[in-house]
């Protein structure tokens, strides 16, 4: 395999929801030291995608095909509202197999979320908790980054800060995806698709 191939392929992808198809022959490459958006509108099936692309939910037909680490950072924040920050990050270093927290800590520091590292996930305020949604799927490192709304409840300090990060991992060789309904902002990405009708098209073919 070339360092050119893809490192994440969507192929035919369909998914409904009983009757309700939602996603009907999704096509796509994630290709290596990308950073790529698919916007799409509310209730378009853009976490379903996701999610499917992330292997935590089963498409009824079709393949995804990827190389590398994964990380994926969910719209709907998986946290145990009794454990505290610091507690996460050691649960998620075991869960993750890695020797050290070092990324972890930069993390914290990049978002704020050090002074926090005490604090019960149940305290903390929507924003806050998105900073840890981040941090969790970014703290081990991964080849390829999948994210889902990753700057909802974001302040414009810390939106900004996203975009230094998501453009740091471009930057040295990761793949980032970001899907989101917001389609402000867009030139941030080397390439944007739009997921509707239960595809993904690139966005030119939709503008023209
Ligand atoms: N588990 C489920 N069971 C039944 N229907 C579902 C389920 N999950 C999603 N849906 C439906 O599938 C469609 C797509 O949902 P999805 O959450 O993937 O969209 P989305 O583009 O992420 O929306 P949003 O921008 O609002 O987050 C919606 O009509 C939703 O109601």
């Amino acid at each position: 395999m070339s360092t050119k191939d893809p490192v994440l392929h969507a192929i035919d992808l369909h998914k409904s929801y009983g009757h309700r198809s939602v996603l009907s022959g999704v096509e796509f490459e994630l290709r290596p030291g990308e950073l790529l958006g698919i916007i799409g509108e509310n209730g378009a099936g853009k976490s379903t995608l996701l999610q499917i692309l992330a292997g935590v939910l089963r498409a009824d037909r079709g393949e995804v095909l990827h190389r590398g680490s994964l990380g994926y950072c969910p719209q709907r924040i998986v946290v145990n509202d009794e454990l505290t920050v610091g507690q996460h990050l050691r649960y998620f270093q075991s869960a993750y197999h890695i020797a050290s927290l070092a990324r972890a800590e930069q993390l914290l520091e990049r978002l704020g979320l050090a002074p926090y590292r005490t604090i019960r996930a149940g305290s903390l305020s929507g924003g806050t908790r998105q900073k840890l949604n981040l941090t969790l799927a970014l703290m081990h490192d991964p080849d390829v980054v999948l994210m889902d709304e990753p700057y909802q409840g974001f302040d414009w300090e810390n939106y900004l800060t996203f975009w230094q990060l998501a453009t740091e991992l471009r930057d040295t060789g990761r793949s980032v995806l970001v899907i989101s309904h917001i389609a402000h902002d867009t030139e941030r990405f080397d390439r944007l698709f739009h997921l509707e009708s239960g595809r993904v098209v690139a966005a030119e073919r939709v503008a023209s």
